[in-house]
């Protein structure tokens, strides 16, 4: 059995979903209750690891779960990662149930992995940031939600937040909403409330006047996945942040761990971006989300019934409109394929170096 806190039910309640077979967290992935690119990936590895328990087709399992959302690469990743585990304990002579302890334990060293590198990511930006904006007393905006709900550790653009929160350099948290899902709202505000920061919650559609007033020092967001030429899909609304971030020269800061650069994608036009059910767009249901789950007609119209809605869960902004990208492993600023690379190689130090 798998226990999650249901993201979906946040901030009003913290309550716990058990998912007892892989169809189960399937749901759980494509409704948000888990939710963000390095959870989804932990979460992919436990289900692979929950089928091979339960006897059920492993292989199966591992199509389901990689399928139910398409732009995190983690997801894919953990995923295979179990399932591979698995096969090779089986190869080896394992039985059903030494084998699956195997997918077990390798979900579990992935878990303890991204929380090791959610702390290194805290690190480097935190460092990165002094380095940009010496001596502190700075404002961040921040898109969505990347804390410790997206992660096995601290999370990712968030624990750098929380990090200069905690060496007393930020000034103030600006959270961007995140229409229609409301990721900023109910989930970084929560956490943010919980680590005691000054912040304040935005309309996404504010964020434009807080840049022309000067009220934004740098920009941090996470990722799902980062092509090859450091092109980064995220959540949708970072590309037009990273536009106005370019036009009011302010740094524009992606932070994920390695398990998120895919290399394997070449450019950012080969992402796949999930397009999600209109009637999050088109109603409001509470909680928040409860829209994710329920039936079209299920909350409350926020717009003529019938109305189509154009509703992709991610967008992708070029490399050139990125000042840096934060890894476990370092930071390459600007961001180019080699120096991407390198820090998935494990090779960057600081700073990378790499030529495009
Ligand atoms: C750093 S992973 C968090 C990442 O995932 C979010 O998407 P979703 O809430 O749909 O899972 C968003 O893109 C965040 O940046």
């Amino acid at each position: 059995m798998i226990v999650l806190l249901d993201q979906r039910r946040l901030p009003a309640e913290e309550v716990e979903l058990l998912c007892t077979d892989v169809p189960a967290l399937v749901e759980a992935i494509r409704t948000l209750a888990v939710r963000g690119a390095p959870l989804l990936g932990i979460a992919g590895a436990y289900g692979v690891a929950l089928a091979a328990a339960r006897g059920f087709d492993v292989e199966e399992a591992a199509g389901l779960l990689a399928g139910a959302r398409p732009t995190a690469v983690n997801l894919a990743y953990g995923v295979r990662r179990a399932a591979r585990a698995y096969e090779e304990a089986l190869k080896n002579g394992a039985d059903g149930v030494r084998a699956a302890a195997v997918a077990l334990a390798e979900a579990r060293a992935l878990h303890r992995e991204d929380a090791e590198a959610s702390a290194r990511m805290a690190a480097h930006g935190l460092t990165h940031l002094e380095e940009l904006l010496p001596g502190g007393g700075y404002r961040v905006l921040t898109h969505c939600n990347t804390g410790a709900l997206v992660s096995g550790g601290g999370g990712t653009a968030f624990a750098v937040a929380a990090a200069a929160h905690g060496a007393g350099q930020l000034r103030r948290l600006w959270v961007d909403e995140t229409r229609p899902l409301l990721q900023g709202a109910r989930l970084t505000a929560y956490e943010a409330a919980r680590a005691g920061m000054a912040y304040t919650l935005l309309t996404d559609n504010a964020a434009g006047s807080l840049f022309a007033a000067g009220e934004v020092d740098a920009v941090l967001i996470g990722a799902d996945r980062i092509a090859a030429d450091g092109s980064v899909a995220n959540k949708v609304g970072s590309y037009p942040l990273a536009v106005l971030a370019r036009y009011h020269h302010v740094p524009f800061i992606v932070v994920a761990p390695t398990t998120t650069v895919d290399l394997g994608t070449l450019e950012g036009a080969a992402i796949e971006v999930e397009q999600r059910p209109g009637h999050e767009v088109t109603e409001f249901s509470a909680p928040a989300v409860a829209g994710v789950t329920a039936e079209p007609g299920a909350g409350a119209p926020a717009a003529p019934l019938g109305t189509q809605a154009y509703n992709p869960a991610f967008d992708v902004t070029p490399p050139e409109l990125v000042t840096a990208v934060v890894t476990e492993n370092g930071v390459v600023s600007p961001v180019t394929r080699t120096g991407l690379a390198e820090l998935c190689a494990g090779q960057g130090k600081g700073t990378g170096s790499g030529q495009g």
